[in-house]
């Protein structure tokens, strides 16, 4: 078994709640309430420009040329084309996107954006895969989870947010399992304790992903908010 099967395996149990979720449901069957996309897409937008600084940190960390390359086209995607989904998102609440960008991080991006950075600057190559693998890894679990249990897309509100996710990535590697390629191979060399730290990584991450969706659909923001978001 290769070190991402194991990984896949040890989070399984998560990626059951997460299509159980109400917001992943709510997704599902067209019932997502405005303010949970609210929400979401204002802390998404925070959280991806977060996301892009930790493709930078693996730049730093990069020990091959097309190591870099990868990660600098990641930027890019991440930048330029993220935005498809959450103009989705906007369009069937009614939010214009722009309007959207200026939030600040609620506990969970801070948390989930801490836990990514702290990869990016005390990890290793390992660490940092492991780290930002269950992001493209369970969107694409839940866009193909999404299509295979609804027969037509024709019409469904969030259509271009499903399939954007459920195809994500090249026809013959999806995004996902190009990344966890890239993770069997700095697996190879690593011990075990390393292996194990890597995983824990990983599997803080699937939880945090967990918990984007919970903060979003609760619309969980600092307790002391007035007093915290000074302006
Ligand atoms: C909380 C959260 N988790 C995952 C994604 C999806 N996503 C964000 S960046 C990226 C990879 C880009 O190279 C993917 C798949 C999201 N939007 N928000």
């Amino acid at each position: 078994m290769t070190f991402s099967d194991q990984l896949k395996q040890k989070a399984e149990p998560i990626l059951q709640e997460i299509y159980q979720h109400p917001f992943v449901k709510g997704i599902e069957d067209g019932t997502l309430p405005k303010e949970a996309i609210k929400f979401y897409v204002q802390q998404d937008f925070l959280y991806l420009n977060a996301f892009v600084k930790i493709y930078a940190q693996a730049i730093t960390k990069s020990t091959t040329r097309e190591d870099m390359d990868f990660f600098q086209e990641q930027i890019h995607f991440t930048l330029h084309s993220e935005t498809i989904a959450h103009q989705n998102l906007c369009q069937v609440a009614h939010l214009s996107l722009d309007q959207l960008k200026d939030g600040a991080l609620a506990p969970t991006t801070f948390m989930y954006q801490q836990h990514m950075l702290e990869q990016g600057r005390d990890g290793t190559m390992l660490d940092i895969l492991a780290g930002l693998i269950p992001c493209p890894w369970t969107y694409w679990e839940i866009g193909k989870h999404i299509m295979n249990r609804t027969p037509s897309l024709e019409g469904h509100p969030f259509r271009d947010w499903i399939e954007f996710y459920g195809k994500y990535g090249s026809e013959d590697m999806t995004f996902a399992e190009e990344l966890f390629r890239r993770l069997d191979e700095k697996a190879q060399g690593a011990t075990k304790n390393e292996l194990n730290h890597a995983e824990k990584v990983f599997l803080k991450s699937c939880e945090l992903e967990w918990r984007f969706w919970e903060m979003s659909f609760y619309q969980e923001d600092w307790k002391f908010n007035s007093l915290i978001k000074i302006h």
